[in-house]
């Protein structure tokens, strides 16, 4: 299988930022993993355009469950396929909380994403009190369940393990807790998908950066990582790409 490091620009990033994907081609060039930036939509055309001739690539952070009409403000998923992108994040927590987005919203998205020819990212994870409470695996059993849409596989669908407490805090589970929940979620999906699961790549994210990153793509499970505010600099984001490739 090949590994994913995927970054998430969430809402930041201008017209200059764009310098950075020439500055992580050149950084990367020995790569032998998958590299993904996901921009604001703002930027996916221009981003699609910088990144052409580079292993590069380039994805959204939502679409609408619908293929057109009338959603001000929406953005289909084939217009983000129009527009260059070629992957899509569906489900991160701070969609969830800020959108209310619930599993079966994330799964009619992940449907379009599907219909839309885009490899959907999907995200699952836990709040704070929800582990302490020990609840973390039903959660993560819930969300995979209702998220993930029949049909499945590792070609067109990528899931995201993002523990909520652990995203942009600094803090990070132990590599144990990861590995935990990564094993539960092959297992998970195995026993709905198949053989077809075990090649569906799993990216931890949550607080990943240039100093965690070696010992967490050592992890059971871990086949890449899901990143924040690190991916934001060629400078940051390239060393991770690098501790993918040599894990
Ligand atoms: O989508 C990325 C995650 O929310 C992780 O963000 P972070 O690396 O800034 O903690």
């Amino acid at each position: 299988m090949r590994k994913l490091a995927a970054g998430n620009w969430k809402m930041n990033g201008t017209a200059d930022s764009l310098t950075e994907i020439a500055a992580l081609a050149a950084a990367t060039g020995g790569a032998t993993c998958d590299i993904l930036i996901c921009p604001p939509a703002t930027l996916i055309a221009a981003m699609a355009a910088a990144a052409k001739d580079t292993a590069v690539m380039v994805g959204g952070q939502d679409c609408h469950a619908k293929a057109s009409g009338a959603h001000t403000g929406d953005i289909s998923a084939a217009m983000l396929k129009d527009a260059g992108a070629g992957h899509v994040i569906l489900g991160h927590s701070e969609r969830r909380a800020d959108h209310g987005e619930t599993d079966a919203d994330v799964r009619a998205k992940a449907d379009a994403a599907g219909a839309a020819g885009l490899i959907r990212v999907i995200c699952v994870g836990e709040t704070e009190a929800e582990r302490d409470a020990g609840t973390t695996l039903k959660i993560i059993g819930r969300q995979l369940a209702g998220s993930v849409p029949d049909g499945a596989g590792a070609a067109d669908t990528v899931i995201a393990y993002e523990p909520v407490w652990a995203i942009g805090t600094g803090r990070t589970p132990t590599l144990n807790q990861i590995a935990e929940v990564h094993d539960f979620m092959r297992q998970t999906l195995t026993d709905r998908f198949g053989a077809k699961a075990k090649d569906m790549r799993l990216l931890y994210g949550g607080s990943v950066k240039p100093s965690n990153a070696g010992e967490i793509f050592a992890t059971s499970n871990v086949d890449g990582a899901l990143v924040g505010g690190a991916s934001l600099k060629a400078a940051d984001f390239s060393q991770i790409v690098t501790a993918l490739s040599a894990a």
